[in-house]
């Protein structure tokens, strides 16, 4: 079986036939697929049936537990065995036998930690707040709540929703008959399922929405068959982009485009990757200097195509970075407007209305005039005042010419927690030196009780220490395990065909590690991802949320993060250890972060909080005398340091970043 390919989320389109998935009682993600991809409401804690009558065709998964020898860090180089192939399993179109009622909805609701609730109950009528009285009643000073009927299995939405069976093929295709939290309550409400409310009445017809769910629970395709269905549904000349869906790095924007293709193939819907040098307009893309109609091509393995050829494609949907959107709407600087756009979607919200990118945000936001646009915000992590930006926003171009419509919050389980499906630890390694003790320890399998299985993901502060640690360790590997090349580097100032490569190389299992800022921390899905290493301490909660989150996805068990911390970290640590101690009560676990750590660590002042998410550890900080890692340990050490490192790559670390991207907040 191929280990590795569990971490892609292939670029390719789906194959006739899939490998057997593998689990056991304890397994790791990298173990297959999860028999439920849900991660509220499982009986006995494990892969329970939680939502009906499930037809599955699939083979159950088999034991699998430990590191299989082609992926031992020390061990063998041999590339891994080609995956077994399995039948391909049927479609089957289920009945909706579930209408059931109200009461039924909510105990699905309940078990599924599914909270709903009306921001505006106003539809095609500017919001007053004489109704607004009448619809959302205050209760305990809490918003009401509100229902929607869940959707049990994919295979019900054609016969509820209309949607083309062509695309509910297209998502069993991919292995998916169950859906997730997010997609049992999001689908339905985004498809046109009318919202019932404790003491209002209900809400039918288009939403937008604010939607925030755990990392991997699946909110791409919440929000793309949505967006899929709308187009087939409604005609429309093909023109400018009808969908615009917002991501703030280029790996997510790459992985939703690929989501996307697989999920429209055969539907005639057409998906764009806004690069740099293409221009967008109401007329379609015209393509300066890439290539644009990339329609069939591997997004991580192409090459850059230099066709100066200038011509003009219609797509129907585009992804795009807001600044790779910007300059491809710059004319003259001014902003190009959108009018074609129906659908928005700002994938990762939370930051691309942070300051780093709000402006860009909102010109784009603003950009888009189509009088009837749906728009809807996504994250695992939603600040208040980024759901305050986003309601008036949205009220304020109601106020304008744009339909107003009903303004819907759904959050699943606790808002702003970690994954309690994955064990976080957070260790003291006192010092830079102890840090990298700690990391060479992680990464040796018999070293250390806590080691790390690969692949797994190692997260610095900065562009210069994911270099200087990638320098220092790349000799770590040795030769018959596949030496330096199984360890890679990934930052904003590589260039996108560097950053591609290093993408595909570990997504194909040839990388077993790779060493990155925060520019992977948010939204990328590498499947069977072991672990997060923090070998920086992230710089807010949230970011803890997010790295946490490439492990554990759709619902898989036995991740592991690791946090080290050293003593510049200390008066700055205790957001991220109520982050792990809140999700390890809900594990009911109290390995990682002991009480009476949580009493002694000093609780840091606001403007504390807020300077170290903008700017990081001091400590760390670019030109900041040790913030670059290096072997040259203390003189009390010298005689345990291990010799090894790369003055070259650690001069390297000078490197900026071309553009601006969220790569942290450094
Ligand atoms: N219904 C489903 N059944 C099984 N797997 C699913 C299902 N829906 C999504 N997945 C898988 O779950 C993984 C995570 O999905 P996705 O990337 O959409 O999560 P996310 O909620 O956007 O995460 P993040 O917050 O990190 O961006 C993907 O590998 C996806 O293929």
């Amino acid at each position: 079986m191929d280990f590795f390919k569990l971490l892609t989320r292939s670029s390719k389109l789906p194959q006739k036939n899939k490998p057997v998935p593998t689990a056991d009682a304890h397994p790791l993600p990298s173990a297959g697929q999860n028999a439920n991809p849900q991660l509220f409401g499982r009986e006995n804690g494990q892969s329970a049936k939680v939502l009906g009558k499930r037809k599955r065709t699939t083979t159950t998964p088999n034991a699998e537990n430990d590191i299989p020898a082609e992926l031992d860090f020390f061990g063998a180089s041999s590339k891994p065995a080609r995956p077994e192939r399995a039948p391909r399993p049927a479609i089957v179109e289920e009945v909706d036998e579930e209408a059931g009622g109200l009461d039924e909805w909510k105990t699905v609701l309940r078990k599924h930690k599914v909270k709903l609730s009306l921001l505006t109950t106003e539809e095609g009528e500017k919001p007053s707040k004489k109704k607004k009285k009448k619809t959302i009643k205050e209760k305990d000073g809490k918003k009401p709540v509100a229902y929607v009927r869940p959707l049990s299995l994919f295979s019900q939405l054609s016969a509820r929703y209309g949607v083309r069976k062509r695309l509910v093929r297209n998502v069993q295709e991919q292995g998916y008959d169950t859906p997730t939290e997010i997609q049992l309550a999001g689908l339905p409400l985004l498809l046109g399922e009318a919202l019932a409310q404790d003491g209002g009445e209900n809400v039918t017809g288009p939403v937008d929405l604010l939607a925030v769910a755990p990392t991997g629970s699946g909110k791409t395709l919440a929000f793309l068959i949505p967006v899929i269905h709308g187009l087939l549904k409604k005609k429309a000349e093909r023109n400018g982009p009808r969908a615009l869906v917002l991501a703030p790095t280029k790996e997510l924007a790459n992985q939703i485009v690929n989501e996307c293709r697989k999920l429209a193939l055969g539907t005639g819907i057409k998906v764009t990757l806004i690069k740099k040098g293409m221009r967008v307009g109401a007329d379609g893309i015209s393509l300066d200097l890439h290539e644009g109609s990339d329609e069939d091509s591997n997004e991580e393995e192409e090459e850059d195509k230099d066709e100066s050829m200038p011509t003009t494609v219609k797509s129907d949907i585009i992804v795009a970075t807001p600044m790779a959107l910007v300059h491809a709407l710059e004319r003259k600087a001014q902003i190009a407007t959108l009018p074609s756009v129906e659908y928005l979607v700002l994938d990762e919200a939370d930051v691309l209305l942070d300051p780093l990118f709000q402006d860009q945000t909102l010109s784009i936001w603003n950009s888009c005039t189509h009088p009837n646009m749906r728009t809807s915000l996504w994250s695992a992590t939603m600040a208040s005042s980024i759901e305050t930006l986003a309601l008036s926003t949205i009220k304020e171009r109601a106020d304008d010419s744009i339909t107003p419509t009903a303004i819907v919050r759904l959050v699943i389980g606790i808002k702003d927690s970690a994954l309690s499906t994955v064990s976080h630890k957070l260790i003291y390694a006192a010092t830079e030196p102890g840090k990298l003790l700690a990391l060479r320890q992680l990464l040796h399998p018999s070293a250390s009780t806590t080691s790390l299985r690969p692949p797994f993901l190692v997260f610095t502060q900065t562009i210069p220490r994911a270099i200087a640690l990638h320098a220092e360790l790349r000799y770590d590997i040795p030769a018959e395990a596949g030496g330096p090349a199984r360890l890679a580097v990934l930052h904003a100032g590589l260039s996108d065909h560097a950053r591609s490569n290093v993408m595909a190389r570990f997504r194909r299992g040839d990388v077993w590690v790779v060493i990155t800022t925060d520019v992977l921390a948010r939204g990328v899905d590498f499947r069977g991802l072991n672990g997060v290493v923090n070998y920086d301490v992230p710089t807010s909660a949230a970011g803890y949320i997010h790295r946490a989150g490439r492990t554990g996805r759709a619902g898989r068990e036995g991740g592991m993060v690791v946090t080290l911390y050293t003593k510049e970290d200390v008066p700055f640590v205790k957001p991220i250890a109520n982050v792990i101690a809140a999700s390890e009560k809900v594990a009911g676990k109290t390995d990682g972060v002991q009480r009476w750590l949580l009493d002694a660590l000093p609780t840091p002042s606001k403007r504390d909080r807020k300077e170290v998410k903008q700017r990081g550890i001091e400590a760390r900080r670019p030109g900041v005398k040790g913030a670059v890692i290096s072997t040259k340990l203390p003189k009390q050490w010298k005689k345990t340091g291990d010799k090894m490192g790369d003055k070259k790559s650690a001069e390297g670390a000078k490197e900026k970043p071309k553009e601006i991207e969220f790569s942290g907040f450094d």
